[in-house]
């Protein structure tokens, strides 16, 4: 049995829309094991949106390397063990496609690279953003092209925090991506140019202050945020409480917040200030440090089956 674990992932960043995304300790264990035939799937905590059949996320994300190597196995036990709330935009989907292809590939001997994995992860997911940060881990910026994914990968210092408000609610990427408008304004488009290229000079070279305007955004927020009637609530909660920062997560409906080492001042603030806010959904908070390692080996257990 082979247990991979595999990081949530938190995408856009503000300004980066489908090229900037970081990595979170929040993770997924995908344990796989070849057995005499069949497929198996179980998970916990089961929830009926998790399909137990050939059309489960991780068993075609496994697939992909199965055809690309064409080597498959007799039987498939698949087993899913999820921290990673489901349609909150915290990756949940990526985690499932980076880390199947990364089981899939170990129990196919490692015939595909780093490279190859990340490019067959972020083109089933349609985008990089969270699919390469949650294959490699750290602030990654990614280029989805033809045949492969350009990236740079940032490894994140403890020092920055990233505060995640989950609330009660689902929102699909897939229905908060075809509500986006298909054409904007070029001042739009110059606008997060500047912002997404700030944030990367100013995440990687430590100048924080610089965040709270390096993260604003006009491609998809303005549009999404109408979806999430406490946005602006929690969004002026955190800048007030000391974020450097405070934007959708993914595609949403989660927040994430950029805090820096005052984060325990900043903590108690916001949970003063959640128990006493007129706000329509209920909403988990949690402060979570990036994971710099993305998909990695939990656990090897030599298999029953004799080949
Ligand atoms: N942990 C999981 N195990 C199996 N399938 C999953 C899991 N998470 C997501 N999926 C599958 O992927 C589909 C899309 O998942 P989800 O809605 O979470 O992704 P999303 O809309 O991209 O949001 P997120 O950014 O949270 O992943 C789900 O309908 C489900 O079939
Ligand atoms: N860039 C993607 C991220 C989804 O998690 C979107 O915003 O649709």
């Amino acid at each position: 049995m082979i247990s991979v674990k595999v990081p949530a992932s938190s995408a856009n960043l503000g300004a980066g829309f489908d090229c900037m995304g970081v990595a979170l300790k929040l993770y997924n264990i995908i344990e796989v094991e070849e057995i005499e035939k069949g497929l198996i799937i179980t998970s916990s905590p089961d929830d009926p949106s998790i399909a137990k059949d050939e059309n489960n996320l991780v068993f075609r994300a496994m697939k992909t390397v199965f055809d690309e190597v064409g080597w498959y196995p007799r039987g498939l036990r698949i087993n899913l063990i999820n921290e990673i709330p489901l349609t909150r935009g915290l990756g949940s989907s990526a985690a499932c496609i980076s880390g199947g292809i990364y089981a899939a590939n170990l129990l196919c001997g490692g015939k595909l690279s780093e490279e190859e994995m990340i490019y067959l992860a972020a083109k089933m997911e349609g985008h990089p953003d969270n699919s390469t940060p949650a294959m490699i881990g750290g602030l990654v910026f990614a280029v989805l092209e033809d045949k492969k994914v350009n990236y740079i990968k940032f490894v994140v210092p403890a020092r920055l925090k990233f505060a995640v408000f989950i609330p009660d609610f689902q929102l699909s990427t897939e229905y908060a991506r075809n509500i986006l408008p298909k054409y904007i304004e070029f001042k739009d488009a110059v606008f997060n140019i500047g912002r997404a290229t700030l944030f990367a000079s100013a995440i990687t070279t430590g100048n924080y202050e610089l965040l709270p305007a390096a993260t604003q955004d006009r491609l998809h927020q303005p549009y999404r945020k109408k979806l999430i009637p406490d946005f602006d609530k929690i969004v002026n909660l955190s800048l007030e409480a000391g974020a450097k920062g405070a934007f959708l997560s993914g595609a949403g409906p989660s927040i994430i917040a950029l805090v820096d080492e005052n984060y325990e001042i900043f903590e108690q603030n916001v949970k003063n200030a959640l128990a006493s806010m007129d706000l329509v959904a209920n909403w988990d908070f949690m402060i979570l440090e990036a994971d710099n390692s993305g998909a990695t080996v939990f656990s090897v257990q030599s298999t029953s089956l004799k080949r």
